[in-house]
């Protein structure tokens, strides 16, 4: 039913309010905790670097150091072990082994050829040997290996169905993703942490150093994260947008966990501060088009903001001004940062991407208005933008590159990006959307195009995931000395952490961000709020 003019989003109210957020404090910003971290470091630091560790134990210290947030502190020893692992090639052993060091290798730009597992197939190379079945953690390691499989990669490919036939008889077919959990090449760093961190005191192989360190960094971390969170609060209680605009989500904190699991690099607060806000400028104008603005002033909207200028807004009513004015000071904002610091006016290329961004918006809008339904292809064609990564990823690309060139398109790796999120949003959302009033989304395109079911058509879109990730690791993963690679490595983490967090937000198929009931909203108060023990 299309029920036109204002109508309500169907959300919960903020879950905190600004005082509660300026009151967050913790003990874990005294410099004695500082010192301890050193120290913990530095022991860890030793174990990593001692020669005569063999390599798996060394490899397994290495994810576990992901898993549990703290390889940032090791990031150079880390490099350095697996250029040497890979220069030596010392991983062929047995199926655990290189399924470990090929995954690691390629997540730290060492780009392995698929060819090491010929050695695990049939001598007619169709398959992985039958006698594998029995070499659970192999398989298990195998799995996850299979997840940093690039376009046309089909060893890969037959790996992750070899492995995924056996591991499913272990778990049936229905929680196989809850108990396998996403796999780990999906997973996001930060927000995950306290979960591994969990697992990792019950293991027998623990290690009593690298838990303490885990546990204290993932409090000191916290105390950083807390004082950004303080940051964008108060600009967000500036902007007076909850105020004037009461029909949008009022979701600053949910905004600012986005961040921590894109942006994983802890010198990078200012990045987290930046992206909080276009998260917050992002929701708020989807929201003015999905159930607020009547098709005229969304039309009006439209051309005011292709015109990026102060004359043509004076047609808008009050409350698209606001709005409107926003998002005009907060990229002259970046933009004065930018010209500052690296000499060059960013403002034609990222209000490119914005104008791009509300012209989606407003296509879906005068679809929704239409009762248009369009085919599944029409809808993704316009919806993998109209979720609102690639102003996202151009403020990102502005602060983590210094090469102009580039600016004024987006790449392959960015369109792989913003698709996962935009599926992962529908899968999470799309529900509540469709039911109070919104434009048919991925799931729903899909049913009518093709009469499947709700679970066939989920089922459709996580394919399409699978295959957005390809794409995503075949751009995003270059050899490190490939010089012709000039994009910056921190760059190409956020665009696939970009894609990782929108799984995370929306697992189970929930909605992290709009609603209250998911596990994220359980992880977001342990991250943000609650000290760890
Ligand atoms: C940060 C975001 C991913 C972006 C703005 C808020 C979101 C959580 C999502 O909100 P949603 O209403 O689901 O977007 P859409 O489905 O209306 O495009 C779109
Ligand atoms: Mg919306
Ligand atoms: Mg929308
Ligand atoms: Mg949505």
């Amino acid at each position: 039913p299309i029920q036109t003019g204002r109508r309500s989003g169907g959300y919960p109210p903020a879950l905190w309010d600004f005082d509660t957020i300026q009151s967050l404090n913790t003990e874990y910003k005294g410099e004695r905790h500082m010192r301890r971290e050193e120290d913990l470091i530095g022991q860890v630091r030793e174990m990593l670097v001692h020669e005569e560790v063999d390599l798996t134990p060394q490899l397994e210290l290495i994810d576990d150091l992901h898993k549990l947030g703290i390889s940032c502190h090791f990031e150079n020893e880390i490099l350095q072990i697996l250029k040497s692992i890979y220069l030596n090639q010392n991983y062929k052993r047995d199926l655990y082994s290189t399924s470990l060091a090929f995954r690691l290798l390629r997540q730290n730009g060492f780009i392995l050829p698929q060819e090491v597992f010929d050695c695990f197939k049939n001598e007619k190379g169709t398959d992985f040997k039958p006698s594998l079945s029995h070499d659970r953690k192999g398989l298990l390691q195998l799995y996850e290996a299979s997840f940093l499989s690039r376009q046309g990669e089909e060893t890969l490919q037959l790996a992750r169905e070899f492995a995924t036939k056996i591991l499913q008889k272990e778990v049936d077919e229905r929680d196989f993703e809850t108990k396998m959990g996403f796999p780990s090449h999906w997973r996001v760093q930060m927000p995950n942490a306290r979960l591994h961190i969990d697992a990792y005191r019950k293991r027998t192989d623990m290690n009593p150093v690298v838990l303490e360190l885990a546990i204290l960094d993932t409090n000191i971390v916290q105390a950083q994260f807390q004082e950004e969170l303080k940051e964008t609060s108060r600009w967000w209680e500036s902007t007076s947008l909850v105020q004037e605009l009461p029909f949008v989500r009022d979701r600053i904190v949910e905004c600012y966990l986005w961040t921590t699991g894109v942006i994983q690099r802890r010198e990078h607060g200012y990045e987290r501060i930046m992206l909080t806000k276009i998260n917050a400028l992002v929701t708020t104008i989807d929201e003015v088009f999905d159930i607020y603005g009547t098709l005229e002033e969304l039309q009006l909207f439209t051309t005011t903001i292709q015109r990026w200028d102060l004359e043509s807004m004076k047609q808008l009513p009050p409350y698209m001004q606001l709005c409107y004015l926003a998002l005009h000071k907060f990229v002259i904002e970046e933009a004065y940062e930018t010209l500052k610091e690296k000499g060059f006016n960013s403002i034609p290329y990222v209000t490119k991407w914005w104008v791009n961004l509300v012209e989606s918006y407003m296509k879906e809008a005068t679809w929704y208005y239409n009762g248009y339904k369009p085919s599944m292809q029409e809808y993704i064609n316009n919806a993998w933008i109209s979720i609102g990564g690639l102003p996202i990823l151009s403020h990102l690309f502005f602060r983590f590159t210094d090469s102009i060139e580039s600016m004024d398109k987006y790449r392959d790796m960015d369109r792989a990006s913003c698709t996962i999120l935009r599926l992962a949003d529908d899968m999470g959302t799309s529900l509540v959307e469709v039911e109070r009033g919104d434009v048919p989304k991925a799931i729903q395109c899909y049913m009518n195009e093709t009469n499947a079911s709700e679970e066939e058509a989920r089922e459709y879109v996580r394919r399409l995931i699978e295959k957005e990730w390809e794409k995503m690791n075949t751009e995003t993963m270059w050899d490190d000395d490939d010089d012709d690679f000039t994009l910056s490595k921190h760059y190409c983490e956020v665009v696939a952490n970009l894609a990782r967090m929108a799984q995370f937000i929306y697992q189970d198929g929930l909605d992290g961000f709009g609603m209250k009931d998911s596990k994220v909203n359980k992880l977001l108060k342990e991250l943000l709020f609650e000290r760890y023990e």
